[in-house]
């Protein structure tokens, strides 16, 4: 089976390496300059690479199309004037869907050809196929956008090619995919931005407001470092929907400058309130790369080599931890640590190790 990926960055490369090494699976990349190919191919993301549309796709079986949304009508369109194998799937990554949902229609034309958009719920502030982790998508989801003349052997395909990347699959229409993802994703990215280039100004003032900054601006803002042609890309594509949800965004903001210049305290704790109870009640973020569902949280004092005896205690249990994170450390000041497990096993196992070692456990 041979998979051709258009764009091997985090996404693409994210998915090449689900891929590759599977048996009787081929994965070439594609990338429009030759200094990138032979990259992918250096860093073993690929089984090789070229910068031929025509040699990367004529004889693939799927086509995971991984650039920018701006990109995407480009490739489809060189695609279709190709012959493309009878039975290939073609795909998308795009985090908007409408768009490319409607010019995949021009590669049906082609005997046993299917456009399937695909959007996986994953991914990071970080972009370049160096960001591309095998764990990317392990319990996120994958939202397929199939219509009523997609053949549904053609979607099995797809989804049993995707179960390789341990993602939900779900199947969500492509209007409704923009609108949903518009609010979640691409109004948050909006408001991030804009809130660090207010600061930025401030900033410019007075640097005490960088320094000053701690783990609240972080948190609300780390998407504001995500690629500037990828977010021009879908914020642009995405454009009616984004206006209609600023407005809201307006109108939310404008009420709570209300509730302050009347000093309703009643109303701004209602506020975080129903947000709280709303947040809690989220199924927690699935795991991707930075996060996992298997957490918890250890209370450290702060005194030198204390990670690496965590670390050694559950290295002798052959316990596997995928990821450590200090959440909170400060001199004098005990810090905590989220531990990350891939399994609910070594979590539960995690959790005895430590609780005997001494350390107060906690989820
Ligand atoms: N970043 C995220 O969190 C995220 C999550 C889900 C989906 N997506 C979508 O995935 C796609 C890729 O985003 P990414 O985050 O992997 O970005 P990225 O910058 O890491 O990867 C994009 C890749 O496309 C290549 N590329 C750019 N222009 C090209 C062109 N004209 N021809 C061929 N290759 C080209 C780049 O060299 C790079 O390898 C986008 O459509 C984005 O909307 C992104
Ligand atoms: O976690 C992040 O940094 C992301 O930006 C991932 C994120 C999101 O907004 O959740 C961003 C774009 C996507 O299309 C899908 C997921």
């Amino acid at each position: 089976m041979k998979i051709a990926i258009f764009g091997v960055g985090l996404i693409g490369g994210s998915l090449a390496l689900c891929f590759k090494g599977k048996p009787d699976v081929t994965v070439v990349g594609y990338s429009n300059r030759a200094s990138s190919a032979e990259k992918y191919v250096n860093r073993g993301v690929v089984d090789s690479a070229t910068t031929s549309v025509r040699e990367a796709a004529v004889d693939a079986d799927f086509i995971f199309l991984c650039v920018p949304v701006g990109k995407l009508e480009e490739y489809v369109d060189e695609l279709s004037q190709l012959p493309l194998k009878p039975g290939c799937i073609v795909t998308d990554v795009g985090s908007t869907k409408a768009s490319v949902a409607l010019c995949g229609r021009r590669l049906e034309s082609q005997p046993g050809v299917s456009f399937i958009g695909g959007h996986p719920m994953a991914g990071s502030e970080r972009s370049g196929v160096e960001a591309a982790s095998t764990h990317l998508f392990e319990n996120a989801f994958y939202v397929l956008t199939p219509d009523a003349s997609t053949p549904q052997g053609q979607l099995d395909k797809l989804i049993e090619l995707l179960a390789l990347t341990k993602a939900h699959i779900v199947s969500v229409d492509a209007k409704s995919h923009d609108e949903i993802v518009g609010a979640i994703s691409h109004l948050p990215h909006m408001i991030a931005v804009a809130l660090v280039n207010q600061i930025r100004g401030y900033n410019e003032q007075d640097q005490l407001y960088a320094s000053l900054a701690a783990g609240g601006f972080r948190d609300i803002t780390r998407i504001a470092s995500g690629d500037p042609v990828i977010w021009r890309d879908i914020l642009v594509n995405n454009k009616s929907v984004l206006l209609k949800l600023l407005k809201d965004w307006n109108a939310e903001i404008a009420t709570f400058a209300d509730l302050l210049e009347r000093e309703d305290g009643e109303g701004i704790e209602e506020a975080f309130r129903t947000a709280g109870e709303f947040r809690s009640k989220m199924p927690e973020r699935r795991k991707g790369m930075l996060h996992s569902i298997y957490d918890c949280y250890v209370d450290v004092p702060d005194h030198p080599g204390i990670i690496g005896k965590i670390a050694s205690d559950l290295g002798k249990e052959r316990i596997n931890l995928s990821n450590i994170h200090i959440i909170e450390s400060r001199e004098d000041v005990p810090g905590i640590l989220r531990l990350s497990f891939r399994t609910q096993e070594d979590l539960d196992q995690a959790q005895l190790v430590l609780a005997d070692a001494g350390f107060a456990v906690h989820q």
